[in-house]
């Protein structure tokens, strides 16, 4: 049986993980993204099960006590974390697993899986980064500042991590991701 694999995607928010995962899953359908836990409210479009399961704090902090999640991390003023079941059933089903996680979640994961490709999306600079989140029109000023804030810590823990994709063109970033994960054996 093929052997599953966990694989780490990271980057500071508004790096472009989410536009970047989307187009990967279309030309690899065969790659499994996990569907995280978070007491984010959803934004305009997000659906339940599938960009998130949207839950209340009660019930995320009864998921941690359960040992519901794999990791889990505060950022930005909400929580987020990934449901355990799915990801060990899937990688044990031989699956590709993408987990698209914050910094401290990745240390976690770090911790308990340590053979899990761990790749770090950067942006080409802090400017554009801001420029994107706005241009993304999702977040409030507050918002956007715990998030800005935020991205600078990650960005000094990028060397943290196996592989390191600057998100400048699109199109070139994509080619690089490729060519992380699907090395020639
Ligand atoms: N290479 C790129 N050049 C210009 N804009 C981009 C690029 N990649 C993504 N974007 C844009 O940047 C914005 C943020 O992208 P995206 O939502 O994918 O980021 P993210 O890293 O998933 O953010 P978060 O962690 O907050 O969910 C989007 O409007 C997206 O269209
Ligand atoms: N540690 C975890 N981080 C997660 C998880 N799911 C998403 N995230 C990260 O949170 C921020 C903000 O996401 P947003 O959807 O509110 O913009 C971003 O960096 C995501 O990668 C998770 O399960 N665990």
């Amino acid at each position: 049986m093929e052997t599953g694999k966990l694989i780490v995607f990271t980057g500071p928010s508004g790096v472009g993980k989410g536009t970047l995962l989307r187009k990967l899953l279309t030309q690899h359908p065969e790659l499994v993204l996990s569907t995280s836990v978070t007491t984010r409210l959803p934004r305009p479009g997000e659906i339940h099960g599938t960009d998130y399961y949207f839950v209340n704090l009660e019930k995320f902090q009864q998921m941690v006590a359960n040992q519901e999640l794999l990791e889990w991390a505060e950022f930005a003023g909400n929580y987020y974390g990934t449901p355990r079941f799915q990801v060990e059933e899937l990688i044990s089903q031989g699956k590709w697993v993408i987990l698209e996680i914050e910094l401290e979640g990745a240390r976690q994961i770090r911790q308990t899986f340590p053979k899990a490709l761990r790749l770090f999306i950067l942006p080409p600079s802090l400017w554009e980064l801001e420029q994107r989140i706005r241009r993304r029109g999702t977040e409030t000023e507050e918002a956007i500042a715990k998030r800005l804030r935020r991205a600078q810590e990650e960005i000094n823990a990028a060397n943290e991590f196996d592989i390191q994709i600057v998100n400048d063109d699109l199109e070139k970033a994509l080619e690089n991701l490729e060519a992380a994960l699907f090395v020639p054996c």
